[in-house]
């Protein structure tokens, strides 16, 4: 019943984020193809297990040493995503961590650091098509916060409908990435609180 419910209340948002754009969702999705075909990804860092009894995903993050958001780790869960998106038995995914401790420690800042423009530029490109993928999907989306998730990871957290953290003083969450001089868009800071629940682990 509630992920029935849950989903009724996905199906009205998607009605309003799938409204036709300029900037047009398939040429975002192409881009992402392009780049990973470019990049040639050979150690997979994302894990998904398909249940078809449930019509739940779980995505597991496996990029040590704290999942931090690069632009190949970006390409992969977006292709994940995609790949998800496309299967229609699949109506809710779970996002977690198979590291301990860490949930994801946000963008990846050794992209953030001496690189070209170029490369800076498909990088960034690859932070926006990852949020709009995961905030418009049509399946109901939790995030399992198993650890630390500062900046992006927080971010990442954001976009799923619904996030489940553990309950573990030791583990931070929050958008911290002012300090780096980098600014989240408004209103990020209540949606967390609205939305975010414990468990202990
Ligand atoms: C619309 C705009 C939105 C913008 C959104 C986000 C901006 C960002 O995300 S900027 C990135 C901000 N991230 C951080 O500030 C996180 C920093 N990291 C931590 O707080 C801790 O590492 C963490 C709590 C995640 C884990 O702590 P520990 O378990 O104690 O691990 P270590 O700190 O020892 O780190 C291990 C290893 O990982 C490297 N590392 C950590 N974070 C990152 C990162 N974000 N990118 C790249 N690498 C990272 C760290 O340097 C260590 O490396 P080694 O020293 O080589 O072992």
């Amino acid at each position: 019943m509630a992920l029935r419910a849950a989903l009724r209340q996905k199906c009205g948002l998607i009605g309003i984020l799938s409204q036709p754009s300029s900037s047009g969702s398939h040429s975002r999705v192409s881009a992402v193809l392009v780049s990973q075909m470019r990049n040639n990804a050979t150690s997979p860092k994302i894990k998904v297990d398909f249940n078809q009894s449930t019509g739940v995903a779980v995505l597991s993050m496996q990029s040590p040493p704290v999942n931090s958001l690069s632009l190949d780790f970006l390409t992969e869960l977006c292709i994940s995503v995609e790949k998800l998106e496309m299967d229609r038995a699949c109506r809710g995914l779970i996002i977690t961590s198979s590291l301990p401790k860490v949930f994801s420690a946000g963008l990846d800042i050794l992209e953030m650091y001496g690189k070209s423009p170029e490369r800076c530029g498909e990088f960034w490109r690859a932070v926006q098509e990852m949020w709009l993928k995961m905030y418009s999907s049509n399946m109901v989306t939790i995030a399992a916060i198993n650890g630390s998730s500062p900046a992006g990871g927080c971010l990442l957290s954001l976009t799923c409908d619904y996030r489940i953290m553990s309950d573990n003083p030791r583990y931070s969450i929050g958008l911290n990435e002012t300090l780096l001089g980098i600014v989240a868009p408004f209103g990020t800071d209540k949606n967390i609180i609205k939305n975010t629940h414990t468990c202990s682990n």
